[in-house]
């Protein structure tokens, strides 16, 4: 990491949730089925509604519906069905990645900020995180709809930067998808990606990121 900022460690470092902290597609992909089968349709599956995660609840409800072949159904009946089966199950089965803790902890230890940001929404992101308890290594947590944009738009990244009065140029995101690559990008600041989480399907390589890693903690 430090090799990104002149051999010293940034000043901000903001993470990536699903498929970059937290392996939540179990949880997900539960609740996405038990919607399809709500409306009559066959389960999608874990792997496949893998490859959906990243853009958002709504995004992920209106991909469910479009494999099912339900455009009779309305995405705000799905959305609230979904939101409904996985409020009650947000970390049954969702865990940490290998190499997580170690990081934050280490990053915590440095005295460098850190922040989620992810498009997830926020009132289903604050539960997580104290279920996985890291809750308490966070400066701001932002969610999918804690703005008017979304990544792979730069707004959220550069909101949390302006609060903690860091710029672009001292500042790390950490993610997994060509969401978390592209805000990077737009904001201005380098990027990190992780080779295990959910990049719709695609390699993480062909977004370019400034570095790749298997594990968080090899950062430190
Ligand atoms: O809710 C999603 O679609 C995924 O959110 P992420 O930004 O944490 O990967
Ligand atoms: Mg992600």
């Amino acid at each position: 990491m430090k090799t990104l900022f002149d051999g010293q460690w940034p000043d901000l470092v903001l993470f990536d949730l699903d498929g970059t902290l937290v392996d939540s597609v179990p949880d997900l992909a539960a609740a996405v089925d038990a919607m399809l089968a709500q409306f009559g349709s066959d389960v999608a599956g874990q792997q496949r509604v893998e490859t959906w995660v990243g853009n958002g609840a709504q995004t992920l409800v209106e991909r469910a519906l479009s494999w099912a072949d339900l455009s009779e159904v309305s995405v705000a009946d799905a959305l609230a069905c979904f939101l409904h089966h996985y409020e009650g199950n947000l970390a049954g089965a969702s865990y940490l990645y290998k190499g997580v803790e170690p990081l934050l902890s280490g990053l915590k230890q440095l005295g460098v900020p850190m922040a989620v940001v992810t498009n997830k929404p926020i009132a289903l992101t604050h539960p997580l995180l104290a279920a996985l308890k890291i809750d308490h290594y966070f400066s701001a947590v932002v969610g999918g709809d804690s703005f008017a944009q979304k990544k792979p738009a730069p707004m959220p990244l550069l909101n949390v930067m302006e609060t903690h009065q860091v710029s672009a140029d001292r500042t790390l995101m950490v993610g997994d998808s060509i969401n978390d690559v592209a805000a990077a990008r737009a904001a201005g600041c380098k990027v990190v990606a992780v080779t295990y989480g959910y990049n719709h399907g695609e390699p993480i390589e062909a977004t370019g990121p400034d570095k790749i890693v298997d594990r968080l903690d090899e950062l430190l």
